[in-house]
């Protein structure tokens, strides 16, 4: 289970997140959603110890890796594996050998065991037969699926994905949501995902947060979103032009 307790992080004059507490329980898929800037990739960036707070906590698994070290952090990144907006592979490897990689470096497989591995987990997000393809052959949509394949090698029990549909069309997009909640399901993966893609959030989430000013706004599931009353929350999940949101 992860808890952000009375999180607080400044930048300069500008305070990002003012209070924000909220728990994922374990196996859920839950989405981080707020306005642009508003702190959902500060926030999952305290996480991994790529940030770190300036008051309050983020427990992980009984542990308050806020005040973790590097040395001590490195165990929580193989715990929480990131999917990052654009795929970062390798171009001029094929996407087997992109997915061994870790598998070579962080459990010492052998370079044919590596890649054996490798497609078993390129099967779990039905890329399998595109092992030996180059990224750059692929469209960004099985770009990001053999991105997901390799975050999972290190059998991660949290899933971080930063906006994960951003810049797909429309069927790729649902085939990664697709994706996401079959990694909870099947795996009993956590995933956590921050996103502004309403159709994301109102067909694959358990619960939601909504960050607004620093602080969480709502925190419910998809009923309670939008049976919500709040005008803020309303502009938000509609996509309207006109309401209380700056
Ligand atoms: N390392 C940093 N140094 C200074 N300011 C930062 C840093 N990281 C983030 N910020 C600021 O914190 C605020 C929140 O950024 P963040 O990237 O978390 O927003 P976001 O909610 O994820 O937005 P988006 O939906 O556009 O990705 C922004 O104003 C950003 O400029």
């Amino acid at each position: 289970m992860i808890s952000f307790r009375n999180v607080r992080k400044s930048f300069g004059p500008k305070d990002v997140l003012k209070d924000v507490s909220f728990d994922v329980e374990d196996g859920e898929v839950f989405f981080i959603i707020g306005q642009s800037g508003v702190g959902k990739s500060v926030l999952i960036k305290h996480l991994v110890g790529l940030l770190y707070p300036d008051g309050g906590e983020i427990w992980l698994d009984g542990e308050e890796v806020s005040r973790f070290d590097e040395a001590r952090m490195y165990p929580v990144r193989m715990k929480c594996a990131m999917v990052f907006q654009h795929s970062t592979l390798f171009d001029s490897m094929t996407c087997a050998e992109n997915v061994a990689l870790p598998l070579r470096k962080h459990k010492g497989l052998r370079p044919k065991e590596a890649l054996a591995e490798a497609r078993r987990r390129l099967e779990l997000v039905h890329m399998r037969e595109f092992g030996d393809r180059f990224p750059p052959e692929l469209g960004d949509g099985m770009r990001k699926r053999v991105a997901i394949a390799r975050a999972l090698t290190l059998d991660p029990r949290y899933v971080l994905f930063d906006e994960p549909t951003t810049s797909l069309d429309p069927v790729s997009a649902r085939r990664v949501d697709k994706l996401i909640r079959e990694l909870s399901d099947t795996l009993g993966v956590t995933s956590i995902v921050v996103s502004h893609d309403l159709v994301s959030i109102f067909t694959i989430a358990d619960r939601i947060v909504m960050l607004y000013q620093g602080l969480v706004r709502l925190l419910g599931d998809r009923a309670a979103f939008q049976g919500s009353p709040d005008p803020v929350v309303q502009q938000f999940i509609t996509g309207s032009a006109e309401g209380p949101i700056e």
